[in-house]
């Protein structure tokens, strides 16, 4: 192995989602297995001693690839040299808050987050916002990161994505290996369309295999789409070890290529294409090669994916305004 190391921003590298990813990105999962990792962890100043210990948990796995770890309160040094950037530290939503001040307060996280990897982080950097609201958020960053190509700021809508496949090999009583194609449009947010639409099941139409509209429109679609609010409920803490498993595959797929004749799922800057305004960063379905991900194109969407994705934008767009009014982009 001769290659140099790879520098990997985290942020909310304490958090729960942290601690779920950072060991699979030191093992060499996020990258590959010929890909030495530098890990860059960006956390709040109270936070930093917790940050410490997880490093200090790294060192005594002693992964070979592992080849350092800084730890910052500081976005202008946690970005500096940062060639992937997994932006997970996010403010929740507290009792009494309205969103307003939701996307005000995560405004005050993303902007400056966005100004210090403008300023400092490799001319490779791809960065994936998972705090939410995770599509708003990413927004926020890419508009304050002028210098870097906009199709370097993504959103994850790979969990649900991956609750969408887990799903439907359930209702039809095959494996997540048989299915492929099946992906979300739209915000990450219970407006979001996961759509049969396009999606194979053994080579045939998922809809068709499916063949019930009654339990795509009352079952599928808002049991995928509240599945964070389920796993809230049932463990008592949001989703962990499947959004960084999320976040691990959104990366890889992203550096080392979707697999022939897959489509992955990723909030996106829109390009216009399917009526999604210009700017926005909403899911499509995705293919990557090269190292980039591209919007896949050509597709016919009938009147009820069109119904759903347009709401789905909407909230998008109504988001977007709400932080240009906050004078957040
Ligand atoms: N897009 C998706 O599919 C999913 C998104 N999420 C979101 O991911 C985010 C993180 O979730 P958890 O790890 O469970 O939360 P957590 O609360 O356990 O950890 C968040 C960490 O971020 C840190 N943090 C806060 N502000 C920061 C800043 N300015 N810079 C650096 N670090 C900062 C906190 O100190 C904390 O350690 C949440 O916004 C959550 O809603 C969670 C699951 C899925
Ligand atoms: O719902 C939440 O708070 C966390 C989340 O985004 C998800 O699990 O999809």
């Amino acid at each position: 192995m001769t290659r140099t190391p790879v520098n990997v921003t985290v942020t909310g590298a304490a958090g729960q989602i942290g601690y779920a990813l950072l060991f699979r990105i030191a093992s060499g999962q996020l990258l590959g297995q010929d890909t030495p990792v530098r890990l860059k962890l960006l956390e709040i100043t109270p936070a930093l001693k917790a940050a410490e210990g997880t490093a200090m948990e790294l060192d005594d796995c002693a992964f070979p690839l592992l080849s350092g770890i800084d730890i910052s309160d500081d976005p202008n040094v946690a970005f500096d040299g940062a060639s992937v950037a997994l932006l997970v530290g996010a403010r929740p939503r507290t009792k009494g808050m309205e969103r307003g001040d939701l996307l005000e307060a995560n405004g005050g996280i993303f902007k400056p987050q966005g100004q210090a990897i403008n300023n400092h982080a490799a001319d490779d950097i791809r960065v994936l916002v998972v705090g939410n609201p995770a599509n708003t958020n990413a927004l926020i960053a890419q508009q304050h990161a002028p210098d870097v190509p906009a199709d370097r700021f993504t959103a994850m809508t790979r969990l649900d994505q991956n609750r969408a496949y887990s799903q439907l090999a359930a209702k039809l009583g095959v494996t997540v290996s048989d299915i492929r194609k099946l992906v979300i449009w739209g915000n990450h947010s219970a407006t979001q369309y996961p759509s049969l639409a396009h999606a194979e099941v053994n080579g045939k139409n998922a809809a068709e295999a499916v063949n019930d509209q009654a339990w795509l429109e009352n079952d599928f679609i808002p049991t995928v789409a509240k599945r964070g609010a389920a796993i809230i409920e049932a463990r008592g803490a949001s989703s962990a070890a499947s959004a960084a498993n999320a976040a691990i595959d959104h990366v890889y797929d992203w550096v080392n290529g979707t697999a022939e004749g897959q489509w992955a799922s990723a909030g996106v800057v829109s390009d216009g294409s399917y009526g999604v305004p210009e700017g926005i960063i909403s899911s499509f379905p995705v293919t990557s090669t090269g190292g980039e991900y591209e919007i896949v194109q050509g597709l016919d969407i009938d009147e009820f994916s069109r119904g759903r994705i347009d709401a789905s934008v909407a909230e998008l767009v109504e988001e977007r305004d709400a932080v240009k009014g906050l004078g957040l982009i």
